[in-house]
């Protein structure tokens, strides 16, 4: 039992950056003491509305403005005070048998503005993750209820056949194959690997072509139904009857298609409402402990991404108290002349290793992995006894759903493996009034939206009642962002 005994993460406090900072702070504070003094001054100095001197409104408008900037400096300082890392180390984790299983649910809401190959990169990249395929399963919801999307989830399970196995037995690093044939990664020199990269190369190529070839035959199909379509559920199989291929199948984690029902006259909060219907479909299929959310411009860069986060969600010390672990974000194919920060470097370089070292960073939308208990509230705790009728108040009207809230904790229950095989229950739990009358109704969501000027703003509710939020951000960028921006 060496895994035990021998640290799973450690966390670094950083002298030199710390050092750094700090002087940073202190540089940064003086100017701003000196800047207030000579404003405040003004106001005392006998010739303040001589003429030729700015008005005493003019300078006290710039100097509000100034006392203004000065606190959201002075706000942020927190965040620079003692900046730390973290190293996990997945080659002492358990062995795979005693890992807990994974969800990854990506979201995805219009095939005209998320290009389905893209899409379907990053769900491959997800079903390409490092760890045991049967403890993985991959659930990506469909918004706009679009054929092209669901056929093109027949292509990628198809592909995936093909593109895991490879990747496996060379250890390609980067698992999304767009990128992985774009940059060219030349990983290995073992006997076979060069012809194999041209053969795979060729079914990756088909694969977009009938993606594409099927959104041509199809181009006509109706926006309208985006909005208004009932609920549609597929555990994908694929269609190929290529021999190599089922030979691999048993190698393949759970995919499954979710449209949830929309109709007009339901609000249907945009991605939390997705997130939420996919916590719920997901939990009365797998029920994994453990949630992957990924947009679907994004892609899992660093296969080894989930063992690592479970460095810290089974590292006994701070799994108790621990909700979810956030990995940075990385971008492609910005301008050079990046003057507006889109590659977000202030927060994931520098402020979220300052928050780490506080209570831990903000979620930030996509890339963590997040406990699925700390979602849930507070009845369904171990060792609490809650009545039916409140639960189904919180929880809505769905007794398979409720008894899966009960099991949270344990591990796979229920997978379904039949081809196109869906629970009952999994339709009404992804209808557009499910919510109603609930808590989850009330509170919009457990992964919380709301608009602001344009762009979502998203909120994690972590309805946390033992937990505390105590949160992570480790390593590397393991999940890039604005990938499909490329493929346009
Ligand atoms: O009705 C909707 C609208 C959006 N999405 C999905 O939500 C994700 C994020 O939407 P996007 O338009 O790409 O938002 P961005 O501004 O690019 O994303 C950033 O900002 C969002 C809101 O702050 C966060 O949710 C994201 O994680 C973060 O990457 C995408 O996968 C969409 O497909 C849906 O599923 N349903
Ligand atoms: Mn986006």
């Amino acid at each position: 039992m060496e895994h035990c005994l021998r640290p799973l993460n450690l966390c670094h406090v950083e002298p030199k950056l710390i050092a750094v900072n700090r002087a940073h702070m202190l540089i940064h504070g003086a100017a701003l003491l000196i800047l207030i003094h000579y404003r405040a001054s003004f106001f005392f100095a006998e010739e303040a509305s001589s003429p030729g001197q700015p008005t005493t409104l003019a300078w006290l408008i710039i100097f509000l403005g100034e006392l203004m900037l000065s606190l959201t400096w002075l706000l942020h300082q927190a965040f620079r005070w003692r900046p730390i890392s973290r190293t996990a180390f997945p080659e002492r984790l358990p062995g795979d048998g005693e890992l807990p299983s994974i969800d990854v649910l990506v979201c995805t809401a219009d095939p005209d503005k998320e290009p389905t190959v893209a899409v379907m990169n990053t769900v491959i990249s997800a079903m390409a993750l490092d760890y045991p395929p049967e403890k993985l399963h991959v659930y990506l919801s469909d918004d706009g209820g679009s054929l092209l999307t669901l056929h093109g989830m027949r292509e990628a399970y198809d592909f995936a056949r093909r593109w895991l196995p490879f990747c496996k037995r060379y250890g390609i690093k980067t698992r999304c194959p767009k990128a992985y044939f774009m940059d060219d990664e030349d990983v290995s020199a073992s006997v076979g690997y060069e012809s194999e990269k041209e053969e795979v190369k060729e079914k990756y190529e088909l694969f977009e072509a009938h993606i594409n070839g099927y959104r041509n035959r199809n181009y006509g199909e109706s926006r309208d139904g985006r909005l208004d379509h009932p609920a549609t559920i597929e555990v994908i199989h694929g269609n190929s009857s290529d021999e190599v291929v089922q030979a691999d199948q048993q190698q393949m984690p759970l995919l499954v298609y979710v449209s949830r029902e929309k109709r007009p006259s339901y609000p249907h909060n945009f991605k939390a409402g997705a997130l939420n219907v996919l916590l719920r479909v997901s939990g009365v299929i797998s029920n994994s402990p453990y949630v992957l959310v990924l947009d679907c411009d994004m892609y899992c860069n660093d296969p080894s991404s989930a063992r690592r986060a479970m460095c810290f969600h089974l590292d006994p010390t701070l799994s108790p108290s621990l909700s979810f672990v956030q990995f940075p974000q990385s971008f492609h194919n910005i301008s050079k002349n990046d003057i507006y920060d889109s590659k977000i470097r202030s927060p994931f370089g520098t402020l979220w290793y300052g928050m780490d070292g506080l209570q831990g960073p903000l979620i930030s939308g996509t890339g963590f992995y997040v406990k699925r208990e700390s979602l849930y509230s507070e009845p369904m705790q171990e060792g609490t006894t809650a009545n039916l009728m409140d639960l189904k108040a919180i929880f809505g009207h769905s007794n398979e759903f409720i008894k899966h809230v009960q099991w949270s904790d344990k591990l796979n229950k229920n997978i379904l493996s039949e081809p196109g095989t869906v629970c009952r229950d999994t339709e009404h739990l992804a209808s557009c009034h499910y919510e109603n009358g609930t808590k989850w109704g009330q509170e919009a969501s457990r992964f919380q939206v709301r608009i602001c000027g344009g762009r979502l703003l998203h909120q994690l509710r972590l309805a946390l009642q033992r937990m505390e939020i105590s949160v992570l951000s480790p390593v590397a960028a393991a999940i890039f962002g604005g990938f499909h921006d490329k493929f346009e």
